[in-house]
């Protein structure tokens, strides 16, 4: 902990809500169900976004169950010691949040029909969204500066390791009917087809219409984010609280070219295609 992570099996975690126990008992014993929905991602990847819509899809459009029931307790986190109690004896078809990489995830996942969604985002993005959003916060090591937090993310030494590992771990699942890829860009370019997807995926029919507003993070204000200096919205803020209609949350997905210095953008070409060789390139549609 002393170097501002709590460390497991070569993972850094955040050091609150997360212990080496819980991760542990988390991987032996917890039993996915057939009738589970894990959201996963990578952190910074929308997850927050997809669990709104998950959620307004599972309530047919009706947002009342989003309003009033905070976004962690509707889709506990199997990884955190709240989440993981909270879910450890829950009954019934529920979801799940994780952003583990799949050498963590409870076992039980790989024997079970549990439907999977993970969304991934822009690598660049991601990396500038977790620099501004870990600068604020107080439960991990704080960067100092965009360059050094960019030399920490190509390495892994970030909240839930490499982003590169992350994602050649999950994509060993690809193909399999349990298992939904989706991209954040894809998500904000053509909501609609996107929601339409996440609803066949899931057996479940939702009119476009029904979708109403959505919460985020709102509750957790003044505990865990310094909110002078930001909040999980870097752009949208309050506004991004109750707008009426998802696709107008987007964010601009251009924004790491605001950020990257011309010889960062360069090196993370290069970096990303001598990393990414082996996958294919249809997977990464902001390339
Ligand atoms: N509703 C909605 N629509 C579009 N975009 C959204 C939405 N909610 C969150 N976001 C953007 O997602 C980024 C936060 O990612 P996560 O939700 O994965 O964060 S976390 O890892 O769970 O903390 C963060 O991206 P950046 O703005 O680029 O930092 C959020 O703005």
């Amino acid at each position: 902990m002393s170097d501002g992570y709590m460390w497991f099996e070569g993972v850094p975690f955040p050091t609150m809500d997360f212990t080496p126990e819980v991760l542990r008992e988390a991987q032996e014993s917890f039993a996915f169900k057939d009738e589970n929905v894990l959201i996963l991602t990578y952190p910074k990847s929308g997850t927050n976004w997809l669990i709104e819509i998950v959620c307004l899809i599972f309530s047919k459009g009706d947002p009342k169950w989003i309003q009033s029931v905070p976004i962690w307790d509707r889709s506990p986190w199997v990884e955190t010691e709240d989440g993981y109690n909270a879910l450890k004896d829950k009954e019934g078809p529920f979801l799940i949040s994780t952003h583990l990489p799949i050498q963590l995830i409870p076992k039980s996942l790989f024997n079970s029909k549990a439907k999977v969604i993970y969304l991934i985002r822009n690598p660049r993005v991601v990396l500038v969204s977790g620099y501004f959003f870990w600068s604020i916060s107080t439960f991990v090591k704080k960067p100092e500066s965009l360059e050094q937090y960019f030399e920490w993310f190509i390495k892994g030494n970030v909240v839930y390791g490499s982003w590169f590992d992350h994602i050649h771990g999950w994509m060993s699942m690809k193909g399999k009917e349990n298992f939904l890829i989706l991209s954040y860009e894809e998500l904000k370019q053509d909501t609609r087809s996107i929601v339409e997807k996440i609803c066949q995926f899931l057996g479940k029919k939702l009119e476009p219409e029904e979708l109403n507003s959505m919460s985020n993070y709102s509750l957790l204000r003044g505990q865990t984010l310094d909110e002078k200096k930001g909040s999980i919205m870097r752009k949208g803020s309050k506004k991004m609280l109750c707008l009426p209609n998802i696709s107008e949350y987007a964010l601009p997905s251009g924004d790491w070219k605001n950020h990257f210095t011309v010889a960062q953008a360069e090196a993370f070409d290069k970096i990303f295609q001598d990393k990414m060789a082996d996958l294919p390139r249809e997977l990464f549609p902001w390339q």
